[in-house]
């Protein structure tokens, strides 16, 4: 098991130590002609299920490494300081001792990859989750619908990285890509990306209001333009959150980008994502479109509330040949 896990190359911090994307100038030629052919898209990942499955040992590896990609999240109208407390103590031991132990995993110090909260609960995640390098991630810019306007948008970034958020999760106006306003919503993420300063800023498009497959491609394209380090797919509140086609369409845009630039941009696919197999079928995406570099927490994140209970579960079944119920492996 040590050995599969070495090979996997199990990282349980984020540390921030890839150069950040500082964005190139707006043109249009690099993305004027996109064209996405959907049922192509689809096609492809409708492959994925069933062609390529992790099993056993590997499974387990492959799931421990998802947790150290996790940004947990609470996102919810209720939150209160007792339950960002609780989200920090998970992140900061997201498996039961006793299965770690069966894992070889006791001393490896397994984090999730953040926590994510909203902006007034920045304090309770700091409180929750001091002298651990766990970042805090914050939703600003109006989350989820951003409907502010950009100077109050601009503003919450400011106040969300002085409350000492390392991690700013924003959301784009939707309307700028409905009408295809692209140079206006270059220039919105870009004054994003001033305000985040040092803090990393990922872009969530909110795909499932986006109509067509093409103009996802361009506003991903855009945010990347702009210097977003991530381009995350939803907030959660969307009818329709992430899934594994508007993903491949985003991931081929940050391996063309790459290609264009030599900066690498990570991806959260976001919302909705609840069970270990879900997990494991991103991940199996991500391997095959952009490589093993991108499957860190530097490159790589689930936006998730529930899919660490999933795979804890799944974990605990690995070494005991049997599943427990569900309310065991409570998310916070
Ligand atoms: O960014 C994270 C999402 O809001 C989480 O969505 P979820 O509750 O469906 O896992």
């Amino acid at each position: 098991m040590t050995k599969v896990l070495e090979k996997n190359g199990i990282q349980t911090t984020s540390s921030h130590t890839l150069e950040r994307n500082e964005g190139i100038p707006y043109n249009e030629k690099y993305f004027d002609e996109i064209n996405i052919n959907r049922s192509a898209i689809e096609r492809r990942v409708n492959t994925l299920g069933g062609r390529r499955s992790v099993k056993k040992e590997y499974q387990a590896a492959w799931l421990l490494k998802a947790i150290s990609m996790i940004d947990l999240t609470t996102l919810a109208g209720d939150d209160t300081r007792g339950n960002v407390l609780r989200l920090g103590e998970k992140a900061r031991n997201p498996v039961r001792h006793d299965i770690l132990e069966k894992l070889g995993m006791a001393n490896a110090n397994l984090t999730t990859g953040a926590v994510c909260v909203y902006h007034n609960l920045i304090p309770y995640a700091k409180e929750a989750l001091e002298e651990s390098n766990i970042p805090i991630a914050a939703v600003s810019t109006g989350f989820p619908a951003g409907k502010n306007s950009l100077e109050e948008k601009i503003a919450e970034i400011k106040k969300s990285v002085a409350a000492g958020a390392k991690e700013i999760d924003i959301v784009i106006s939707r309307d700028l890509v409905l009408e295809s306003k692209w140079k206006e919503l270059y220039d919105e993420v870009k004054l994003c990306r001033q305000a985040c300063g040092d803090a990393h800023m990922k872009t969530i498009l909110a795909t499932g209001e986006i109509p067509t497959y093409t103009k996802v491609a361009k506003a991903s394209w855009v945010a990347m333009m702009a210097g977003s380090d991530f381009i995350k797919t939803s907030t959660g509140k969307e009818s329709v959150n992430a899934t594994l086609a508007v993903s491949l369409v985003m991931i081929r845009c940050i391996r063309d980008y790459y290609k264009l630039t030599g900066v690498k941009v990570g991806y959260k696919p976001a919302g909705g994502i609840q069970k270990a197999k879900q997990a494991l079928d991103y991940l199996i995406l991500i391997k095959e479109e952009l490589g093993d570099e991108w499957l860190n927490p530097e490159l790589f994140r689930f936006g998730a509330s529930s899919l660490l209970g999933d795979i804890e579960r799944q974990l605990e079944h690995y070494v005991t040949g049997s599943y427990s119920a569900g309310y065991r492996h409570p998310m916070a």
